[in-house]
């Protein structure tokens, strides 16, 4: 291994400044390879983000018929016939998980799917029966869970189908993706508790858009495509705004000052959230010609917010609130005990190893000041888990986090780059 198990945090030893660029969105990545392998043509993805789990999305493409040359910094994928068995590991990618099976099932070959030992409590049920409402066959024995297989017939009918999409934004962004290759395009109804991460389905229906494909949102909990081709188009993609969050931070623990390169000037990325979420516990933030600077401030100020449409944003946020000299509450966010691991529970017993004063709530957790101490802290393969050990460790002497490694999920060269400003 790479780096050390478990990995000491660098500790700051003063208000840390600097300017920091970083890789490509994983989520606009994933959604351009799995749009570009539907297109009408050839395509590139330029500025790609190259980590575990684009390569797993890559590979899945790849392994259905399409080409995706990931060797440089912009990938050319070409589409191809989806005419061959196959198989796809998803890793522990969501995306993997809930945006493969509706391309596969426009295979004419068996797909079987299977992933991480995690991946087969991750819920993807919604989307295999969504498939079958829409006229595919699925193998699943009754789990709906991986491992499964796909059995498409090279055509899938569509039409209308009603989900449930509390669990997960990505069970609706999975079925409008490739929805307008379906023979009568998709219609989806989400009949439950508020769907979670709704920036992520606008992502969707933008880059969707883009491709020259007919969708309408313009009514609540309801999207339709329209059957039609995707259109080939080159894309560029932004750097990942969700993985700025424990560099910010780092300004917001030392009263330091980061500058994240080409922050865009618009974004559909939920990690634009943080301009406001920062500046809510006491930090400046500002837009400057380099990118978005954050500066701490000499209290950090603790939050009460409804994360419903950030969840991802939640460890790293959470490792802010313990540090922070007054209560917080974040909420909303029941729905991320199916991310990477029960990131509630996982925060809670990681932090509060800490000397942290967290309670998990039903939708959330609450936090009181308290003084913290180092320690071990796990990871449980989440790579924004790592992100949190390392924001507290950042403040707190002698953190140790186990498997920093994991967070080569979204950005192999974390630990080096956070090293290089400490
Ligand atoms: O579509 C996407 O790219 C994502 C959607 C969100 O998933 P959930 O809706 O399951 O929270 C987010 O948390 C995940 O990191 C990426
Ligand atoms: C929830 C996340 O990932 P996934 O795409 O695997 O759902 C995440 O990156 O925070």
């Amino acid at each position: 291994m790479r780096y050390a198990d478990p990995w000491p945090a660098p500790r700051a030893r003063g208000p840390v400044e600097a300017t920091v660029s970083l890789p490509g969105s994983k989520s606009l990545t994933n959604r351009a390879l799995v749009l570009a392998a539907l297109a009408d043509g050839p395509s590139v993805v330029r500025r790609a983000l190259r980590s575990r789990d684009t390569s797993l999305m890559a590979t899945a493409l790849t392994a259905l018929g399409a080409h995706v040359d990931d060797s440089g910094d912009d990938w050319p994928v070409t589409p191809g016939a989806f005419d061959r068995d196959a198989t796809v590991d998803c890793g522990l990618a969501g995306t993997v998980l809930r945006f493969v099976p509706p391309v596969a099932s426009l295979s004419t070959g068996s797909v079987a799917f299977d992933g991480d030992p995690h991946m087969r409590n991750r819920p993807v049920g919604e989307v295999l029966s969504a498939l079958r409402g829409l006229g595919v066959t699925i193998d699943d024995e009754g789990r709906g869970a991986l491992p499964f297989t796909v059995r498409g017939s090279g055509a899938v009918p569509g039409g209308q189908v009603v989900i449930d999409a509390s669990a997960s934004s990505q069970f609706v962004s999975a079925l409008l993706l490739a929805g307008a290759r379906y023979d009568k395009g998709v219609d989806v109804l989400h009949d439950g508790k508020p769907v979670p991460s709704t920036p992520h389905i606008e992502m969707t229906v933008a880059m969707l858009r883009r491709h020259g494909v007919e969708v309408d949102d313009g009514e609540p909990n309801r999207w339709q495509v329209a059957p039609g081709v995707v259109r080939a188009l080159d894309t560029a993609i932004e750097p990942d705004l969700s993985n700025a969050a424990p560099f910010l931070a780092l300004a917001a623990v030392t009263g330091g000052s980061v500058t994240v390169r080409d922050w865009p000037e618009s974004t559909t990325q939920p990690g634009d959230e943080l301009r406001e979420l920062l500046a809510r516990m006491g930090c400046a933030v500002e837009r400057t010609a380099d990118g978005l600077r954050v500066g701490g401030p000499d209290r950090l100020q603790g939050i009460d917010a409804d994360l419903h449409d950030v969840g991802e944003l939640t460890p790293v946020v959470a490792a802010l609130c313990a540090l922070a000299e007054s209560p917080s509450v974040l909420r909303g966010i029941a729905h991320i005990r199916g991310h990477e691991t029960d990131r509630l529970a996982a925060l809670a017993r990681e932090l509060g190893g800490l000397g942290a004063d967290v309670a998990e709530t039903e939708d959330g957790l609450a936090f009181r000041p308290a003084s913290l101490h180092g320690g071990l802290f796990h990871t449980y393969a989440d790579h924004r888990m790592a992100h949190a050990g390392v924001v507290v460790g950042a403040a707190v002497d002698d953190v140790l986090v186990e498997d920093v490694a994991t967070t080569s999920k979204t950005y192999p060269g974390f630990p080096d780059a956070w090293s290089a400003l400490l």
